[in-house]
């Protein structure tokens, strides 16, 4: 476990970059030209690839798909001019391809990434990085011997409100940071064959949704000395209903929550011993926040409209450009951790993907 339990403002300001700590969102057009390769012709991936179409300096080159004509119907749609490929290989082959955007399904992340860097490529892989915390360290441990950029793309960091929350809670608004409470619940029609429940492709509620809010609380408080997982598990055996108490020596708490079986969205609330943070909806998606405080004053803070995925999308240049192998704002150690407590609920669940 660890000494994080960083809820005085003090300890967590020094864990943040100085570009954290100003809470601005920098320019995303002024970020370096980044020639994207897109690994996977999916939902994501389409909307990754308008944001960098839309919103960066950058643009997708090429993308590979199983299906040649999947690639091409997704080029015509979202990188007109890309190439297409017809295989995971020929994409990572392409010279024209600077970083690989690997958006499969988590079951199949370490095997495309690792493709990717042994074709000498930068990675940023898709949320949850990989199925586990083990699969994470062969993956990172490729990336450094490689010397490429490895980031896990948790988009959520690099938003314009997720930038100025984190500011204010490192200027003391709140005081420290006792509770922080968050959930992501999304009604999936049952389906054993989607990704969302099939073991496969290491479904289940935690690694897909409860990633987020456990990200949040992880970014506030570290990682917890203790945590209690209840929940229930689909026909398949993954999870598909999870509360989470994270506790943490120093007193505070995170309780989480995250379903594919409960329409709930994604709110959070983060509370500390001299006010509290609402975030109303969709936390993780660019939206707004407002800072109650106990004197009774309060401030708000809405992002600016846009696709959101370009704000890591501009990480990943503005850090290839720097010659660094990962982002110092969405560090290895933030991933590591991370997978660490999505490994103990789900232990704790018995949930187990094939081969493991
Ligand atoms: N950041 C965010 O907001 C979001 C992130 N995600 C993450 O992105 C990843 C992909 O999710 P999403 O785009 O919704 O998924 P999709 O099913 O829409 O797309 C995944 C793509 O992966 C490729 N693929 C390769 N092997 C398989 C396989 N065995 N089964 C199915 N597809 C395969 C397919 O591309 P092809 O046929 O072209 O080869 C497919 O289109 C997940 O890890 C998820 O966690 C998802 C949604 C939102
Ligand atoms: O990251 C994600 C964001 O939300 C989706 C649901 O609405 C998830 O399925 C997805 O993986």
């Amino acid at each position: 476990m660890t000494d994080t339990a960083a809820v005085d403002p003090a300890t967590y300001a020094s864990r943040l970059t100085a570009a954290d700590l100003s809470g601005e969102v920098p320019d995303l057009m002024a970020a370096p030209p980044v020639r994207w390769g897109v690994l996977g012709a999916g939902n994501i991936a389409a909307s990754f690839a308008d944001g960098v179409r839309d919103r960066t300096a950058g643009r997708v080159t090429a993308v590979g798909s199983r299906s040649v004509a999947k690639a091409e119907e997704f080029a015509a749609a979202h990188a007109p001019g890309a190439r297409a490929h017809g295989s995971y290989e020929a994409l990572v082959a392409d010279d024209d391809v600077d970083v690989v955007y690997v958006a499969t399904p988590h079951s199949h992340h370490l095997e495309h990434a690792l493709l990717a860097i042994a074709a000498g490529k930068h990675v940023l892989v898709e949320k949850p990085i990989t199925r586990s915390v083990a699969e994470s360290r062969l993956l990172l441990d490729a990336a450094r011997e490689a010397g490429v950029f490895c980031m896990e793309a948790v988009w959520t960091r690099f938003l314009p409100h997720v930038a100025a929350l984190r500011a204010a809670i490192a200027r003391g608004e709140i005081g420290e940071v006792r509770t922080v409470v968050a959930d992501f619940d999304v009604f999936f029609p049952y389906d054993p064959t989607h990704r969302l429940f099939a073991p496969e492709l290491a479904g289940g509620a935690l690694l897909d949704l409860g990633i987020y809010p456990i990200t949040l609380a992880h970014d506030l408080l570290g990682a917890p000395d203790t945590l209690v997982t209840h929940g229930t598990l689909a026909a398949t055996g993954v999870d598909d209903h999870v509360g989470m108490i994270l506790g943490y020596d120093g007193g505070a708490q995170a309780l989480l929550h995250t379903s594919s079986t409960a329409s709930g969205g994604a709110g959070a609330r983060i509370i500390g011993t001299r006010g509290r943070i609402e975030i109303p909806s969709g936390f993780f998606t660019p939206t707004s926040f407002e800072v109650v405080r106990a004197d009774g004053t309060s401030w708000s803070f809405t992002s600016p409209e846009g696709e959101g995925k370009a704000y890591e999308a501009a990480e990943v240049a503005r850090c290839v450009a720097a010659g660094l192998t990962e982002s110092p704002r969405m560090p290895w150690s933030d991933t590591l951790e991370v997978m660490g407590i999505l490994d103990q609920a789900r232990a704790q669940l018995g949930v187990v993907y094939p081969g493991e």
